[in-house]
């Protein structure tokens, strides 16, 4: 199981450039969160000052109750174990194959013996679907052989928390399709809390339990998929759905008069046509699914069924325990301590999931490796 990790307050800045200020918000454990927000706002940089690699400011980082940004460099290093991280090309070493590259986290960080090595580096191998392609360099391979190579490095060690920096950077669409479902059946089978930073709206609409948005130096909302999908906060609905309308710039804020503007013509045409809620991408066949996708089929279910439930659930939910609280009932923050997302469990799944196994590939990029 996942550890959740909580941020509270949290302000980093190099210099005078303040990158984001007050930053709070619950990850639950086990759960899939996405980080969007236009390039710069420090989507990156939250990273790696949840790994410990840059100090905070301010504030506070919460790993099972211990705040890691006080900690000092030997236990935080006992910290980062508890981390995965997939970066943006994978950052494999160029002169090893994949399967020294992929064993080389166990080499450095314990005492396993090499058959012991060999076991858990198959395991993940297989588990992203590299099985025969252990003495290929990186160099040889698809950038999505890559992306899945640096996958499976970052899960030999286990990690409660795995953090993806841009996984879909660089992919075709049906790779992305491919990687996405990965993410899915491997949150579902290892039930690691997992954090991705993407730029890929359609995957940031179907994959995650919970969409944050930075922007303006500041944490505009985080909370579940649902509430982000069908807000009608003006940032995280020009976000969403991939619009010049709104206050986004190109490069600087638009002016507050030209804002409005735009809005109350979007108000007046596009918004019928608008995309608001967007499927779940579900586990795939034969994978066992953790008790929350109950809640999860059932929530899905009844949005779909029921004409789109979701579609006016702008307005807050009334603040009632998480325990007694509907399920697509959970409350997006805003970005203040106080206000942390409640996120949403189910009842144990009851039957019907098979045995774990391998996401399936596209055939041609095995082929081209
Ligand atoms: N080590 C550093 N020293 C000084 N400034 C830094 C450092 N790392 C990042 N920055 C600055 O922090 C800001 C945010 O960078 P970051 O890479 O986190 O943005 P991002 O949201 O991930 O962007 P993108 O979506 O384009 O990848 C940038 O202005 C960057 O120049």
């Amino acid at each position: 199981m996942g550890v959740e990790i909580c941020v509270e307050g949290l302000t980093k800045s190099f210099g005078h450039q303040v990158i984001w200020q007050d930053v709070s918000l619950t990850l639950p454990a086990g759960e899939v969160s996405v980080l969007l927000g236009p390039s710069g706002t420090g989507k990156s940089v939250f990273l790696k000052t949840l790994v410990g690699l840059l100090k905070p400011d301010r504030g506070a980082i919460r790993i099972a109750g211990e705040d890691i940004t006080r900690l000092r460099e030997h236990d935080l290093y006992e910290v980062r174990k508890l981390f995965g991280v997939l970066f943006q090309d994978g950052a494999l070493f160029g002169s090893m194959n994949l399967y020294d590259n992929i064993a080389f986290p166990l080499r450095e960080h314990t005492r396993k013996s090499e058959s012991e090595i060999r076991r858990i580096v198959l395991e993940k191998m297989d588990m992203v679907g590299l099985i025969g392609a252990e003495e290929k360099l990186p160099g040889e391979i698809s950038g999505g052989m890559r992306k899945r190579a640096g996958l499976a490095r970052a899960l030999v060690l286990d990690p409660e928390i795995i953090l993806f920096d841009e996984p879909d950077s660089g992919l075709d669409p049906v790779r992305v399709a491919y990687l996405n479902q990965l993410i899915v059946d491997l949150n579902a089978q290892i039930d690691a809390t997992f954090l991705i930073v993407t730029h890929d709206i359609a995957s940031a609409r179907q994959v995650p339990d919970n969409i944050g948005l930075l922007f303006r130096r500041e944490l505009v909302m985080f909370g579940p998929r649902e509430k982000l999908l069908t807000s009608d906060e003006p940032v995280v609905r020009q976000f969403l759905n991939g619009r010049m309308q709104g206050p986004i710039g190109m490069a600087e804020e638009k002016d507050a008069a030209q804002v409005e503007q735009e809005l109350a013509q979007l108000d007046v045409g596009a918004p019928a046509g608008e995309e608001r809620m967007t499927p779940r991408l579900l586990p795939g066949p034969g994978v066992v699914r953790p008790p929350r996708w109950q809640a999860i089929a059932e929530r899905e279910e009844s949005l779909h069924a029921g004409g789109s439930r979701g579609a006016h659930l702008s307005r807050p939910a009334e603040r009632l325990p998480a325990t007694e609280r509907p399920v697509d009932d959970a409350e997006p923050t805003t970005g203040r301590p106080a206000d942390h997302a409640q996120p949403t469990t189910g009842p144990a799944r009851s039957a019907g999931e098979g045995e774990p196994g391998a996401v399936r590939l596209a055939d041609d990029e095995e082929a081209g490796a």
